[in-house]
C-alpha cells in the first residue's frame, strides 16, 4: 500500500507514496478486499466483482499517500518478459491472499517461489500472508488450516536457508472486522513514525487512565497506531463501529474529506466548522466510556475507558488530548 521502499519511507516525507501490491491466485478475494476496505463496498456485493485482467493501481490520499496494486491472479510476474524492477523497486509490503476455503497447495508453492525470489533481489519487502475467507470454516478447521499454511511456508524457506524471513500471517474475512485489523497491522509496519505515535499514546493512556487508545484513519477505518497494551479485536470493533456514526454526522457538519477515490475538491477548502470537535463521551456496554476526537480531516483518536474513568475527568482528558493533537501535528505535518 503506501508506495515506496521502506528505506524511502524513512525520509518521513508525507508526500511519499508507498505501494502495497496484493497477490494471490484467481478468485482468492484480492479485489474484494480492496473494494471493501477502501471503497466501503458491502461484502455481499463482492459476489458481482469481475475477474481482474490487468494490474489495477489505486491511489489513496490520507494522512500519507499510498497505493494499492491489485494483481490479476493468473499473472506470471517473474516471467523474464515482465519488468519486475518496475513493480518491486518501490514496494513496501506485498500482501499475498490465499483462499482458505479452496485447495491451497498450489497457492503455497507459488507463494514460496515468490518469497524466495524476493529474498534474493528485494529482501526488504515485507511479505504479509492473508489466509482469507476464514468465515466459512469451523474454529478447529480454521486453526488447523492456518497452522498448516504457516508450517508449509516455513519448512520450505528454512530448507532454502532462510530462518527468519520477513513473513507474517493473518486470518481474514471481508465479512467481519478481521480484514480491517490485518490491513491496519500491515500499514503500521510501513509508517516510520510508529514508535513515536505509540509512545505518545502510551503516555496519554497513563495520564488519563485510558484502557485502550487508537488513532484511526477515518475514511478507511484502518488504525494507524494504538498504545502498546495488548490489543483485542473486541475493542477495535467497538471503536470502528463508532467511527461510522461520527463519519455520518461529520459529513453534515465537519471536515470536507476527500471522496473515496481520494479526490478532494481542491476549490473548496474546509466546509462546516473547522474547529468543530466531534467530541463525545458516552456509556457503553459494561460501563465502558468511549471518547472520540477528530484530530484533523484524516485522523481521529478514540479511547476506551473503564468505569473508573467517569465523565468528571473529561476536562483533564480534553487537555491531554489537546497536547497529543499538537504532538501529532508535528509527527504528521500534512
Ligand atoms: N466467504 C468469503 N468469500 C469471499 C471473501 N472475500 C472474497 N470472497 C468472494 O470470493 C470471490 C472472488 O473474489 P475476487 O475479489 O474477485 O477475487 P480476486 O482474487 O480479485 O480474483 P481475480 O480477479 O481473478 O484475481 C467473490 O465471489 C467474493 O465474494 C471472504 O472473506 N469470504
Amino acid at each position: 500500500m503506501p508506495s515506496s521502499s521502506l528505506s524511502t519511507l524513512a525520509r518521513l516525507d508525507p508526500e511519499e507514496i508507498v505501494d502495497d501490491p496484493q497477490m494471490g491466485f484467481g478468485r482468492s478475494g484480492k479485489s474484494s478486499i480492496s473494494s471493501v476496505v477502501f471503497h466501503k463496498l458491502p461484502p455481499s456485493e463482492t459476489l458481482y466483482l469481475e475477474t481482474t485482467t490487468r494490474i489495477k493501481k489505486e491511489s489513496m490520499h490520507s494522512f500519507m499517500d499510498f497505493q494499492v496494486w491489485d494483481f490479476p491472479g493468473h499473472l506470471d510476474y517473474f516471467d523474464p518478459a515482465f519488468d519486475v524492477d518496475n513493480i518491486f523497486d518501490e514496494i513496501g509490503a506485498l500482501i499475498w491472499v490465499i483462499d482458505a476455503q479452496d485447495e491451497y497447495l498450489d497457492a503455497i508453492n507459488r507463494l514460496n517461489t515468490t518469497i524466495l525470489n524476493l529474498q534474493h533481489s528485494y529482501p526488504n519487502i515485507l511479505v504479509e500472508v492473508f489466509v482469507h475467507k476464514v468465515d466459512g470454516l469451523s474454529d478447529d478447521y480454521k486453526s488447523d488450516t492456518f497452522r498448516d499454511i504457516i508450517q508449509r511456508v516455513q519448512d520450505e524457506l528454512s530448507d532454502a536457508g532462510y530462518e527468519n524471513p520477513p513473513v507474517s500471517y493473518y486470518q481474514t474475512s471481508i465479512y467481519d472486522h478481521s480484514i480491517f485489523e490485518a490491513f491496519s497491522k500491515v500499514i503500521q509496519k510501513l509508517i516510520p513514525q510508529l514508535p513515536t505515535l505509540e509512545s505518545l499514546l502510551n503516555s496519554l493512556c497513563a495520564n488519563c487512565r485510558i484502557e485502550k487508545a487508537y488513532v484511526f484513519d477515518v475514511l478507511s477505518k484502518i488504525y494507524i497506531a494504538t498504545d502498546t497494551s495488548p490489543t483485542d479485536i473486541g475493542s477495535y470493533e467497538i471503536c470502528s463501529d463508532y467511527i461510522d456514526v461520527v463519519v455520518d454526522v461529520s459529513e453534515i457538519y465537519g471536515w470536507d474529506r476527500p471522496s473515496e477515490n481520494g479526490n478532494a475538491d481542491e476549490s473548496i477548502e474546509e466546509t462546516g466548522n473547522n474547529d468543530a470537535e466531534s467530541l463525545i463521551t458516552m456509556e457503553r456496554k459494561g460501563n465502558n466510556y468511549l471518547y472520540l476526537r477528530e484530530i484533523n480531516k484524516y485522523l481521529a483518536l478514540i479511547c476506551l475507558m473503564g468505569d473508573d474513568s467517569p465523565a468528571e475527568k473529561k476536562a483533564l482528558i480534553d487537555y491531554n488530548v489537546g497536547v497529543f493533537q499538537e504532538a501529532l501535528a508535528q509527527v504528521f505535518p500534512r
